[in-house]
């Protein structure tokens, strides 16, 4: 029988398997940065080991760092031990950094790919939940706890505990103004925020072929915000085009490295006679903006509907969870989305940083303003997805709005450096989690993508591009 693209990746790796145990597999690239590798490296310290493979391992700095007065000292002294120690680690152990102030310097997330180094058929690592987003380009990319960085630091493996693979179709075309992100939030809401667990789910379908790699990465990144073990996505031309002639690209004297990686590649596929364990199947064309209202990702609907009544929920934990929900967020049953104020508009993170998404949201700003009482922060994942945006007047077109054009980092995503919401604010974050005080202690997150994001600071409520058809005529451009 056939197998499944995470079936074939797994099986390139395996390095030792035997009867009853968990595979051990050899992993292609580990990512750090300063949250998740401190006990890691103290673990290598303790019983004298070094780092295995430092070609393999490049650490960036990215939570901890501010997104203003970069150049000052970290003022909070939390963050910055936290920076330090990656520094000192980093320095110690020969291990490729990247920190703040650096041109490669970003989101984990956003500079792997960036760089080159995230590639099809790789495995993947990172001491962080988001790793998933590396799966769009057909790698098997797993976040993992601090323990197994220890170990993948120690010896370039990983003991893996066998999955199930499932399949997403999205069949059709997604209508105009539909993005990746809305997609990944319905995808959640049907499935549910533990409809993953045990899986690596690769999304396939017309839908997906067609989008961008950018748009790859921002529904891979969300894949574990629906419990998932990973999420992939098959490489092809799209894909090979992003990675041709990055920094870490196979290449060779007379590009015969770059053929005989892509003749690989175009091998990870699944076959067609190999069997998922589940399939869900989406039609493209029904899609909409979509929005969250609740406290975790899969708490969204349709920006058009109104907020859900608990009693609506025929499974008694749901309906425990909406009312929980209703209440932290401050909201009413049966409230149209379209309603809700914002006074704080995030646009960043490993999800919806990427320059696709800067642009997606500056088309929808340029010539607008953002509402008076509206705080908009735009936050590159990357230096080099800043300077690109720089290059494209992009930062113009947000400062000219009224928005504020920061550093990058993780900023808002979760409230690990200064960038934080008030107790009772109330933002639209093109981010990936809207738990309870993700975004700082009483912050209310209501998730979008970068459009939404747009148009919702510009009107002052959450709204599509769609709703704005007359804003830009009265500001008389
Ligand atoms: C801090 C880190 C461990 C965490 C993660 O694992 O995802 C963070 O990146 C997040 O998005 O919540
Ligand atoms: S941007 Fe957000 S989701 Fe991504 S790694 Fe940083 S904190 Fe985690």
């Amino acid at each position: 029988m056939g197998r499944t693209l995470a079936e074939k990746v797994w099986d390139d790796h395996v390095v030792r398997r035997a009867e009853g145990e968990p595979d051990l597999l050899f992993i292609d690239l580990h990512l750090l940065h300063e949250v998740t590798s401190p006990q890691a490296f103290d673990g290598l310290r303790k019983a004298g080991r070094g780092v295995r493979r430092t070609d393999l391992t490049i650490a960036t700095e990215d939570h901890n760092t501010p997104t203003l007065d970069i150049d000052k000292p970290i003022a909070d002294p939390v963050s910055r031990t936290q920076l330090e120690t990656l520094r000192k680690n980093c320095a110690d152990f020969g291990v490729r950094l990247h920190p703040l102030g650096d041109v490669e310097q970003g989101v984990v997330h956003v500079v792997g790919p960036q760089l080159g180094l995230t590639q099809p058929g790789m495995t993947v690592v990172c001491g962080d939940s988001h790793t998933s987003t590396h799966g769009a380009f057909g790698a098997l990319a797993f976040g993992i706890g601090t323990s197994q960085v220890e170990h993948v630091l120690a010896t370039q493996t990983l003991p893996m505990a066998p999955f199930r693979t499932m399949a997403v179709t999205v069949n059709g075309e997604l209508p105009e103004g539909v993005t990746a992100k809305d997609l990944i939030l319905a995808i959640i809401a049907k499935i549910g925020t533990g409809g993953g667990q045990g899986y690596v789910i690769e999304y396939r379908g017309e839908a997906i072929e067609k989008l961008s790699m950018e748009a790859r990465m921002t529904i891979c990144n969300m894949s574990i915000e629906a419990g998932a073990r990973a999420g992939m996505i098959a490489p092809d031309e799209t894909t090979f085009a992003y990675v041709q002639g990055r920094e870490h690209a196979p290449k060779g004297e007379n590009g015969e490295d770059w053929d005989a990686a892509v003749a690989y590649w175009r091998t990870l596929r699944t076959d067609d006679d190999a069997a998922f364990d589940h399939e869900v199947v989406i039609e493209g064309s029904e899609l909409a903006p979509f929005v969250t209202w609740g406290t975790n990702p899969g708490q969204g609907a349709p920006l058009s509907a109104s907020v859900p009544d608990p009693a609506s929920f025929e499974d008694a934990s749901a309906r425990y969870a909406a009312e929980k929900a209703l209440e932290y967020m401050g909201l009413n049953a049966g409230q149209p989305l379209r309603e809700v104020t914002v006074d704080t508009v995030f646009v960043g993170s490993c999800t919806n940083g990427r320059i696709e998404d800067l642009r997606s949201a500056a088309s929808v700003l340029e010539g607008r303003r953002v509402a008076d009482d509206v705080r908009m922060l735009v936050v590159p994942g990357s230096v080099r997805v800043a300077l690109q945006a720089v290059e494209e007047g992009l930062d113009k077109v947000f400062t000219a709005a009224g928005a504020e054009w920061r550093h990058a980092g993780c900023s808002m995503c979760l409230g690990m450096n200064p960038d934080q919401l008030q107790p009772g604010e109330r933002a639209a974050s093109t981010s990936n989690r809207n738990f309870e005080g993700r975004q700082g202690k009483g912050g209310r997150t209501h998730l979008v993508s970068p459009q939404v994001a747009a148009a919702t600071a510009v009107l002052g409520h959450l709204a599509s591009p769609a709703d704005l058809s007359d804003v830009r005529e009265t500001a008389g451009v």
